[in-house]
């Protein structure tokens, strides 16, 4: 077949493709009205993440999951805006890792906003300024980000966890100069310094500046200014900036990833493979944590986090994060969280949502 004639067949299928998303608004847009009425959230992360397990099971190929997900991502982003637009506040600058999950989980017809620290990202949503706020929890290879939760003990937040975003943390060399002996400055956050210093040692040498960054943007920011330095950024923030990247994926460890929550007023149902996280707190006496503990096995409940914290109201008393397996409404979560509060001074439910997929 000619060129000319498989390019008329892709512009048909396009006019169908885009006839089929124009029936799907309308639906959307019913669904909306319907949300209005009975005062439902118009983010429905347990539906999404339905609709993004039935896609993986269906695809056939040649497409990639990946690509299947990229392209579905931002079609339910612009079908979400049509119901209501989406206020998404997120850790700033723009351009950094959490400015990625936000695009990730929201697409990019809502509307983002960058915040300066986490405790300015619950301050929007809790104030109405923002829906929704996406903040890092944990890094694979760092542990857990202090800030998050102590937002939610020490400085008891309303807000609830309603869905969690992984985020693989992918450092970049960005840099005008043309070739990597021309650099003579290196701008990094600490943190992405630190990940990528067998790459920096091997590749550019000891003998470079080193200037620490606050973010991974501001980083770009200054490397963009000067065409002898470099900066090891992300990739939004080389398009952000305009300044070219040089060398990806200069990461030491390729399985690093960055785990964020969003929070917000919103409470999921139940979407069949959900987690719950709680925090709670034990008499200070032996055997006291192993006996609340002992609700997760009684009713065979898997966890997937925990992380104690100190109360900061007495010296060496804790409060316990855990993450489990499944939603507060199942039978079983529900038997064991009752049997985990006979155990413990208080359980405080943060939120069921569903499990990134
Ligand atoms: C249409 C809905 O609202 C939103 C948009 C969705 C979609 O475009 O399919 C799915 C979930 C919601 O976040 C819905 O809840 O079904």
């Amino acid at each position: 077949m000619s060129l000319q004639e498989l390019r008329r067949q892709i512009d048909a299928l396009d006019a169908q493709i885009l006839d089929l998303l124009t029936q799907r608004a309308h639906v959307v847009q019913e669904v909306g009205h319907s949300k209005t009425r009975t005062q439902t959230k118009f983010f429905s992360p347990e539906r999404e993440r339905q609709i993004f397990e039935r896609l993986e099971e269906a695809n056939r190929g040649p497409l990639p999951p990946t690509a299947v997900r990229a392209i579905f991502r931002e079609i339910l982003s612009g079908m979400r805006a049509l119901e209501a637009q989406i206020r998404v506040a997120h850790l700033g600058p723009a351009g950094t890792f959490s400015h990625q999950a936000a695009l990730d989980k929201f697409g990019t017809s809502s509307e983002l906003k960058a915040a300066d620290t986490i405790p300015d990202v619950f301050a929007l949503v809790e104030r109405g300024e923002a829906d929704y706020g996406v903040v890092p929890v944990e890094n694979s290879t760092e542990g857990i980000v202090p800030y998050t939760l102590d937002m939610f003990h020490e400085k008891g937040t309303r807000l609830k966890i309603c869905a969690e975003v992984y985020v693989p943390v992918v450092h970049n060399l960005a840099t005008h100069a043309e070739t990597l002996a021309d650099i003579q400055k290196l701008y990094a956050h600490p943190q992405a310094y630190a990940q990528s210093r067998n790459w920096i040692r091997d590749n550019i040498g000891t003998s470079v500046e080193v200037v620490d960054a606050t973010s991974n943007s501001k980083a770009a920011l200054l490397a963009a200014a000067d065409p002898t330095s470099a900066a090891i950024t992300t990739s939004i923030a080389s398009e952000l900036y305009a300044i070219p990247l040089l060398a990806q994926h200069i990461e030491d460890s390729p399985h690093n990833r960055t785990r964020f929550l969003v929070i917000g007023e919103n409470e999921p149902q139940p979407s069949g493979k959900d987690k719950t996280s709680i925090f709670f707190s034990v008499q200070h006496r032996a055997g006291s944590l192993m006996r609340a503990m002992a609700a997760f096995d009684a009713h065979d409940i898997n966890l997937t986090m925990i992380e104690s914290r100190p109360t900061k109201q007495l010296p060496w008393e804790y409060v316990f994060f855990i993450d489990i397996q499944g939603h507060h409404k199942e039978a079983q979560v529900t038997r064991a969280l009752k049997l985990l509060e006979e155990h413990s001074l208080f359980v405080t439910i943060l939120g069921s949502y569903p499990e990134a997929n």
